[in-house]
């Protein structure tokens, strides 16, 4: 069963057309969705949410209908919101329990959950300081804590790495790998970084405008490219001028060679090549692309099909559009 089904989903504000007709269906694990500033993301987790009913289509989560059964839905779904919502004068331990007491568990049982869950993230230590006088990564974590409180089947995490520095935004990754690994929970995801939601993820759907770009698990991203990586110790350069007699297209790259593969010849060339100058082969293997590089590649990226008419190019990003700088 999908853990989320939408089927025609539109939502129309006075202005602005912030979901077109969006039809998408993931199943159960680590889903990204990715888009621009304004591309429909909080809407349609706020819809998700039986919060606000779309203006025209259908949807469910874990297969409760969001028109009928939005309070079922919340129970089982806990949800990380972009914007800061934190009191500052309460401890982390303070508001987390608050929080699972609104969710309905009993006080010791809330006492429990929250110490827990504050281990999780990593907060155990500094739990009974007054949140505001934590870091940004600290305040993002005790809403990834909240989130996870009542124990969901599935967490929406809306731009969870926003304000985090480099070493931050790998330690929320990994928090957010562990939730769906090791504590089984699916997570929906989103963030206008496409590199860093091929780290985590096992699927990605990607809209702009309201509308669907794609929607793939990530290998079917990130497929193999027709180039070799090549490295050998010491004679970089002797072996591409060799390739390059035997009519290889080669060219370097850093301590490697990056070779275009014309067939299984190309192989029998290398290993060939490498013994004959007497070089020692440390690496040779198919390069896979990367998510960002589909959209390098503009429409008719190595990845598929070609994305639709009026579809945001991110080769060519706007300030504020899909970026591609997650470091890695
Ligand atoms: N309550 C509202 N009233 C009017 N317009 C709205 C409302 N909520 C969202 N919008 C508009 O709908 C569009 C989609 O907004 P949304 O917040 O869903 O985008 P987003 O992908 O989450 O972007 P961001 O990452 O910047 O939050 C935007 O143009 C936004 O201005």
């Amino acid at each position: 069963m999908p853990i989320i089904a939408t089927q025609g989903l539109t939502m129309r504000f006075a202005r602005v057309t912030a979901l077109d007709d969006l039809s998408v269906a993931v199943e159960p694990g680590v889903v990204g969705l990715v888009g621009a500033n304004g591309a429909g993301k909080s809407t349609l987790i706020k819809i998700l949410l039986g919060l606000l009913p779309p203006t025209s289509g259908t949807a469910t989560v874990l297969g409760l209908d969001i028109a009928r059964e939005g309070l079922r839905i919340r129970e089982s779904v806990g949800f990380m919101p972009e914007y800061e919502c934190l009191p500052p004068d309460v401890s982390a331990t303070e508001f987390v329990v608050h929080m699972a007491r609104m969710c309905g568990l009993p006080p010791t049982a809330a006492r429990e959950r929250a110490a827990d869950t504050l281990r999780h993230v990593g907060l155990y230590e500094e739990r009974y300081r007054p949140i505001g006088g934590y870091s940004t990564g600290m305040r993002q974590r005790v809403k990834l804590a909240q989130a996870l409180v009542h124990d969901p089947k599935l967490v929406f995490l809306d731009e969870p790495t926003n304000g985090l520095d480099p070493a931050g935004r790998d330690e929320m990754l990994d928090l957010i790998r562990r939730i769906g690994a090791e504590f089984g929970i699916s997570v929906l995801v989103t963030s206008h970084l496409l590199g860093e939601l091929e780290r985590v993820c096992d699927h990605v759907v990607i809209i702009d405008g309201g509308k669907l770009l794609r929607s793939q698990a990530v290998e079917a991203y990130t497929t193999e490219s027709g180039v070799l990586t090549v490295e050998v110790d010491d004679g970089r350069d002797t072996l591409g001028q060799h390739l390059h007699d035997q009519g290889v297209t080669v060219h370097p790259e850093g301590r490697f060679l990056v070779v275009d593969i014309a067939g299984e010849q190309t192989y029998d060339l290398i290993r060939d090549g490498v013994a004959d100058l007497g070089l020692r082969l440390i690496r040779m293997e198919q390069r896979r692309h990367h998510i960002e590089e589909v959209f390098q590649a503009g429409p008719a990226g190595p990845a598929g099909p070609p994305a639709p008419a009026g579809a945001v190019q991110p080769g060519a990003v706007q300030p504020g559009a899909v970026q591609q700088g997650a470091p890695r």
